[in-house]
């Protein structure tokens, strides 16, 4: 008799070679976007199956901290947009002699994209199996769901760019969250039908990409 219990494992999924190679291919073609945007709103079902992806993060102890605020008023983008910009000039001054390149690189789409999403972890009360010795795990767990997200956006044609250069406060004032929310990520969505085929940043020469054996390592660190 099998074994009827809910806690019994079913026979995993085996995936096609073909499934295989669409998930390789959804990481490899991911970007960070950053001017692409489309101004067509995000469909509702397409948002939904993202934000799904999203949801369906690991998070420790089952803790699932994260919660999706959607931004899509025009004028509380355009507060956004001026917090980054005062971070962002601030930002300028610390790359010395290449203060000016920094200067041409576009480092967020808040108003071209029609949506962003501010991605924020709460801390349950009491104590988190596998976060009693390690708090930042909440936070860690937050940025699973960023990426699930970020993969499935790029599955459904709609591109993502992670803004992180504003003061923790000014964001957390014009979006009103309360004190004990973290913010995790805040994000701009909306499609896309053109993209970048590398990092941009390596495009426009403005840092190289580490290959993947130059941060392998075996058994212990080696510098
Ligand atoms: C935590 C975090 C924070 C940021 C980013 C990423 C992550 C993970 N990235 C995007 C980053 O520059 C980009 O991922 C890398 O340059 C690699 O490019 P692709 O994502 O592969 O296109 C990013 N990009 C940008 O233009 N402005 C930003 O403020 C940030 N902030």
């Amino acid at each position: 008799m099998p074994d009827p219990s809910p806690c019994a494992p079913v026979s995993a999924r085996v995936f096609s070679e073909a499934e295989r190679q669409a998930l390789y291919d959804v990481i490899a073609h991911r970007r960070d976007v950053r001017n692409e945007f489309l101004p067509d709103p995000i469909a509702p079902d397409v948002l939904r199956r993202i934000l799904h992806a999203a949801h369906a993060a690991p998070s420790v102890g089952l803790s699932q901290p994260w919660r999706f605020l959607l931004i899509r008023d025009a004028a509380r983008r355009a507060q956004v947009r001026a917090a980054f910009q005062r971070a962002n000039d601030e930002a300028a001054t610390q790359f010395g002699a290449r203060q000016s390149a920094y200067g041409a690189l576009k480092l967020e789409g808040i108003d071209k994209a029609p949506l962003n999403i501010c991605v924020t972890c709460s801390r349950p009360e009491g104590p988190v199996l596998g976060a009693t010795h390690n708090p930042k795990m909440l936070p860690y767990s937050t940025v699973c769901a960023v990426q699930n997200l970020w993969l499935a956006a790029r599955a459904e044609g709609v591109g993502v760019g992670w803004v992180s250069i504003y003061h923790d406060t000014e964001l957390r004032t014009i979006l009103g969250l309360p004190e004990e929310v973290e913010i995790v990520a805040y994000l701009c969505l909306g499609y896309v039908d053109a993209l970048f085929d590398r990092p941009e940043l390596a495009l426009r020469g403005w840092k190289e990409e580490a290959s993947l054996d130059a941060v392998l390592m075996d058994e212990v660190w080696q510098d």
